[in-house]
């Protein structure tokens, strides 16, 4: 076991979407590397933590679940400010589920730091015969909106450990910039804007 210490960076990730789109079931099969059975809808936000090593540091992802059912909404709002990376997860074989991504950009655009990593990801991979969102589809929105793009499958682990540790090495990236970087403005307004700074261990301690 790691000490709570030993980690460089600490960084949130928040994953949206509606209802059912398998957000639980990505964080479970990512820090547990389980696919769990029955999993009921998530009330309100959980986390769970996992670190993780880039480039021969460690990196501790804060990954923050919330809940698709509208009713939270206003709970899980408050997630967005803090997060360092935003996952928008739909069901690439429930349209509807693609239908609302305006609407969660949206959410993004009201509640979340505007340097905020954004990944799109179209979960639920495996159901190939009940594909109602093409790959190109999916992709096109993500372009369009500024954001990375992946399809996964938490039933099969597929691309479900890829997709967070891209955003680990990514922020980790951004992070290690702004450690060299001297204090300026920019880095004053991104501290006021509320988002959890990007930054080494000795600010970022739980
Ligand atoms: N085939 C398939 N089913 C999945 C996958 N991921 C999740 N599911 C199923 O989709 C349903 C909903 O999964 P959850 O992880 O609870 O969805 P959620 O987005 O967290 O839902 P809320 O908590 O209500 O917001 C469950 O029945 C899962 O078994 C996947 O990759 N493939």
């Amino acid at each position: 076991m790691w000490k709570m210490e030993d980690y460089k960076y600490l960084f949130k990730v928040v994953l949206i979407g509606n209802a059912g789109v398998g957000k639980t079931c990505l964080v479970r099969r990512f820090t547990q590397g389980l696919f769990p059975p029955g999993q009921g809808a998530t009330i309100g936000v959980d986390f769970m933590i996992k670190t993780v090593e880039i480039d021969g540091e460690r990196v501790k992802l804060q990954i923050w679940d919330t809940a698709g059912q509208e009713r939270f909404r206003s709970i899980t709002q408050s997630y967005y400010r803090s997060a360092n990376a935003l996952i928008v997860v739909y069901d690439i074989s429930c349209q509807p589920t693609f239908d609302c991504l305006p609407q969660w950009l949206n959410e993004i655009e009201m509640y979340a730091n505007t340097k905020v990593l954004k990944y799109l990801v179209g979960n639920k991979s495996d159901r190939v015969n009940l594909r109602e969102i093409p790959r190109y589809i999916g992709e096109d929105f993500s372009q369009r909106h500024d954001m990375k793009f992946l399809e996964t499958s938490a039933k099969e682990a597929d691309n479900v450990e890829k997709l967070f540790m891209e955003i680990a090495k990514q922020l980790t990236l951004q992070a290690r910039q702004n450690d060299l970087r001297p204090y300026t403005s920019e880095s004053t307004d991104r501290l006021d804007g509320g988002s959890s700074p990007i930054s080494s261990y000795g600010c970022c301690k739980l």
